[in-house]
């Protein structure tokens, strides 16, 4: 058949003036001849439905039959033959009966008016379909066979379906072409396709680059602006262009896709962006079949611009003037992500896809990863099947932690393109630089925001693991050869490279840390930090700023549960912190002295809020008020300002400093006392070294502990735990993939903050077998350091027999006598919040409001670190809501239902249900 008549048939039945590209127009040329199996392999948008389309009609009283995995998309192909009067049809278990009669009536005629039947693979491996196959070929009634999404076949594809697999055999004896489509197929999916379907040797491929050069990619982080949800909204306004196209029909006004990673995040975002003035609409499957349906069709006309949906939204939805693809999260893979990213753009103008990263997310998926994995040890398939999916997801995070290469690069070396001529087609071939500051601000809030963790291995950051590694060096080959200047570059960023990582392998510990300290000193919040390493022996700024959150969300949680009416907020209290741990790092000169007096303080700072009291630092702690540099500065101080402008209309002194004031005060009195030691306490202990010392500030108590320190780290930190670095030896290495070692680092974080809470705990221990100590009454009563009101004895009572220890509430009543405080008071003080009683002994007591309110702040609070708060106001009305559901119950249904919701909810917003 001539290049004339196809063309005519072209403009005539499809209304297309041309083919859309010359590789379309090759592609439907040799399928119309019809003598060899043909692999098209385009990108999506690029017209390939047209490829078997054509040639479809151009084939009468035959049928072509397509194997489609989804009856939507299905249902979408057929409206759109049909709408150009196209006979098309499916069977399938939705199929009516009249019409399935009537479709079997036609197909067993001699010349069948159907061109296209569309059935899914489960549908192919029926008794039902076989039987009309068989019939069909007897009778050389098909033209071809077409599977469309063939990368389903492969394992290795982001989509496998197991059916797809049986589609070779129904190409046992018969010579009819078989057409293979697809848009995600990576070297080794090509291999699968080919091999399962049985295409025959001389095939023919019809495959363009997978570069979508109309395709602007970057990612951004969620991390690093204040108001997330008004960045997102910003990008949106500029992505619709809402004002130039006015003048459009609805339908044809651009409009984009917003994936998100759940349905409650799709509900929350939609709400979002519809509160701030963008018509937005969510999708996901557990709607109703008539919402999804109503939702997406006011999508498509254009009704609802924005589209917030999980992944289960996007295949055979043919619009083309989606302007922006955004995920709202990490996409699973890097053909995931092409595939939902390339439903932009489909008419090929400018378009943008973007990701908004963050680390939570990524930290969720690894664990559903880690735990398919898992689940898969006893069946080789589905191991080999999680595998994959890890690695694939090891490339994804790379694509966002890194700037080492263009983002088409990703989809490139998937496909086994060359590299593309990106130009200026994604955010680091635009400016590598201000990315690179992106990523370095990113990594150093994360590190500022997680807890404590000794043993961070920031080593994947660079390489993506091994494997990554590997990647990249191969990779670098290819790319020099086509571009001078990119060669140079690329050249001498592989170099630094290769150094970096031999570095590391070196000396993994002072590699990573040493890059992390440079990047962090810039943003670091600990004072004095470029004289880290100098000042104390094996410190590194990484370690400082991890003690920092650590000694702010202790002392936080201090101010919160011991202060009645708090003025300072989280900064007020990080500003203090940093003092605390300026006082420490100052006063000690190498590593162990460091981590045992920070121990010590924190164990410290614990304690005083077991006793109800507000540490010393916090009470002295002079406000300065933010600079008013950027808004949150500002509208810190607009809060404060209002705060203390409300309590003077109401003539009310902040009731915290009355509080504040009377605690110290109090304890003030109390360190004029003189207490003696109980004879039986040797010189190392703790509690010896805080009656010894009358001294009023944590850090002054350093100095005086300097000596023996180390003999007293020993009796507290166990043997094994001295390292701080857990050793990855060269074979374990070789053979972990980048999720693996994030899995690992995930571990050896747990362990690292179990053993600094083990170290903290034995210090407490030591600070309560002191309280108890204290209270072996000799003559006079005891010295308690302001820092450390301690519990002393009423000195009418009778001593105790030497070895008897005194009960915490013993203890509490006799402060509370010494500080003068009344019966009522004491009457509440039973109230307050006792975590060893109820993590402990009392695991089954109904809790007041106090303390179900201490217990749930403390649940939420690592939620809260990781930013999955959209607001602090909402922090605490979602502990408020909580507390108020839980007073009377039982601590292990808070605990239960706490981890539940976190688990339900990954960002937590005003609207999220309690
Ligand atoms: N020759 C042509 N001229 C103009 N438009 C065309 C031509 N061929 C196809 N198109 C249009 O291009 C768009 C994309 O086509 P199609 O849906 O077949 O792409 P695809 O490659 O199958 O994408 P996907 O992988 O997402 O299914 C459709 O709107 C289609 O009508």
């Amino acid at each position: 058949m001539d290049e004339n008549t196809v063309l005519e048939a072209l403009q005539q039945h499809f209304k297309f003036a041309t083919f859309k590209s010359q590789l379309q127009q090759n592609a439907v040329m040799e399928i119309v001849k019809g003598e060899n199996d043909v692999l098209v392999s385009m990108p999506t948008g690029s017209g390939k439905s047209l490829c078997y389309q054509l040639p479809a009609v151009l084939k009468p009283n035959k049928i072509t039959i397509v194997f489609s995995p989804l009856l939507a998309l299905i249902k979408d192909q057929i409206d759109h033959m049909l709408a150009l009067k196209i006979r098309a049809a499916s069977l399938n278990s939705k199929t009516l009966k009249a019409e399935r009669e009537a479709l079997l009536m036609d197909l067993k005629t001699t010349t069948p008016n159907t061109r296209l039947l569309y059935i899914t693979p489960e549908q192919a491996a029926t008794n039902t379909f076989k039987e009309l196959f068989k019939n069909l070929t007897k009778f050389n009634k098909v033209a071809y066979l077409v599977v469309d999404e063939a990368h389903c076949v492969s394992q290795w594809g982001h989509d496998f379906r197991p059916d797809y697999l049986k589609l070779g055999e129904l190409r046992n004896d018969n010579k009819i072409p078989v057409i293979a489509l697809t848009a995600t197929a990576g070297v080794e999916v090509t291999k699968d396709i080919v091999n399962s379907l049985k295409l025959s040797i001389d095939h023919r491929k019809f495959k363009t680059s997978s570069f979508r050069s109309n395709l602007y990619y970057d990612v951004f982080y969620q991390n690093i602006v204040d108001d997330m949800y008004k960045h997102l909204k910003d990008f949106i306004l500029e992505c619709l262009n809402s004002e130039e196209e006015k003048e459009l029909p609805k339908e044809e006004r651009s409009c984009g896709i917003v994936y998100c990673r759940t349905r409650e995040q799709t509900e929350i975002i939609a709400e979002k962006l519809n509160s701030m003035g963008i018509r937005s609409q969510c999708y996901h499957a557990g709607l109703k079949n008539k919402e999804r349906l109503d939702f997406q069709e006011q999508w498509q006309s254009g009704d609802y611009p924005v589209i917030c949906a999980t992944i289960s939204f996007g295949m055979g939805v043919d619009k083309s003037s989606v302007r922006f693809v955004i995920h709202w999260g990490i996409p699973k893979d890097p053909a995931s992500y092409y595939q939902e990213s390339g439903r932009a753009g489909r008419d090929g103008k400018p378009s943008k896809c973007r990701i908004y990263y963050n680390k939570a997310d990524k930290k969720a998926v690894e664990f559903h990863l880690t735990r398919d994995l898992g689940k898969a040890q006893d069946n080789v398939s589905k191991k080999l099947n999680a595998q994959s999916a890890m690695n694939g997801f090891a490339k994804i995070v790379q694509y966002c932690e890194t700037v080492l290469e263009c983002r088409h690069k990703l989809f490139s070396k998937y496909f086994g393109d060359p590299p593309p001529n990106c130009m200026k087609n994604c955010d680091i071939c635009t400016n590598r630089k201000v990315v690179a500051d992106m990523v370095e601000l990113f990594h150093t809030k994360n590190i500022q925001f997680s807890t404590t963790q000794e043993n961070v291995d920031f080593e994947d950051m660079y390489g993506g693991g091994r494997k990554g590694q590997n990647d990249e060096l191969e990779n670098y080959g290819n790319e020099c050869e086509s571009d001078g200047e990119r060669e140079s570059k690329a050249k001498k960023q592989t170099d630094e490279f290769i150094k970096k990582q031999f570095a590391i392998r070196k000396n993994p510990k002072e590699a990573s840390h040493n890059t992390m300290d440079k990047l962090l000193q810039k943003n670091a919040r600990v004072l004095s930090a470029a004289s880290t390493g100098s000042k104390v022996k094996g410190l590194s700024l990484v370690n400082r700023e991890q003690y920092l959150t650590k000694i702010t969300d202790t002392l936080y949680d201090n101010y919160i549960q011991c202060a009645t009416n708090p003025l300072f907020d989280r900064k007020d209290v990080e500003d203090c912190s940093a003092n605390l741990e300026y006082g420490v790092f100052s006063t000690t000169t190498n590593i162990t002295m460091y981590r045992s007096a920070l121990a010590k303080l924190i164990a410290f700072i614990k304690k005083c809020t077991t006793d109800g009291q507000i540490h010393e630092a916090l009470a002295t702690h002079e406000v300065q008020p933010a600079k008013n540099e950027t808004l949150s500065d500002l509208f810190r101080n607009i809060k404060k300002d209002q705060t203390i402008r409300k309590r003077k209309q109401d003539n009310q002194e902040p009731e915290d400093n009355k509080k504040l004031k009377t605690c110290f005060v109090k304890a003030s009195e109390l360190i004029q006392m003189e207490v003696e030691p109980p004879e039986d306490e040797g010189e190392n202990t703790i509690t010896n070294y805080f009656k010894k010392t009358n001294i009023n500030k944590f850090s002054e108590l350093i100095d005086s502990e300097h000596k023996s320190d180390l003999q007293k780290h020993e009796e507290i930190v166990p043997e094994n735990n001295k390292s701080n670095e857990l050793e990855v030896t060269k074979s374990d290495e070789s053979n972990v993939s980048s999720v693996d070692k994030d899995v690992m680092l995930k571990v050896r974080e747990e362990e690292s903050v179990s053993r600094i809470e083990d170290l903290e705990r034995k210090t407490e221990d030591a600070l309560r077998s002191k309280s108890n100590n204290n209270c072996h009454v000799k003559s006079k009563p005891k010295v308690v350091p302001v820092s450390k009101p301690q519990p002393v004895p009423k000195p009418s009572e009778k001593p105790k027999v030497e070895g008897q220890s005194t009960s915490t509430k013993d203890i509490n009543s006799k402060v509370k006598k010494l500080f003068g405080a009344d019966s009522d008071n004491e009457q509440s003080d039973t109230n307050k919040y006792t975590p060893n009683k109820i993590d402990d002994k009392d695991k089954s007591k109904k809790l007041n409001k106090v303390n179900a309110g201490v217990l749930v702040v403390k649940l939420l609070n690592p939620a809260f670190s990781e930013g999955r708060f959209e607001s602090k106001e909402t922090f605490k009305s979602i502990s408020r809501a909580i507390t108020h559901a839980f007073i009377g119950k039982d601590v292990n249904d808070i605990k239960m239902y706490v981890r539940n919701f976190l688990e339900k909810n990954q960002v937590i917003t005003s609207k999220t249900e309690v």
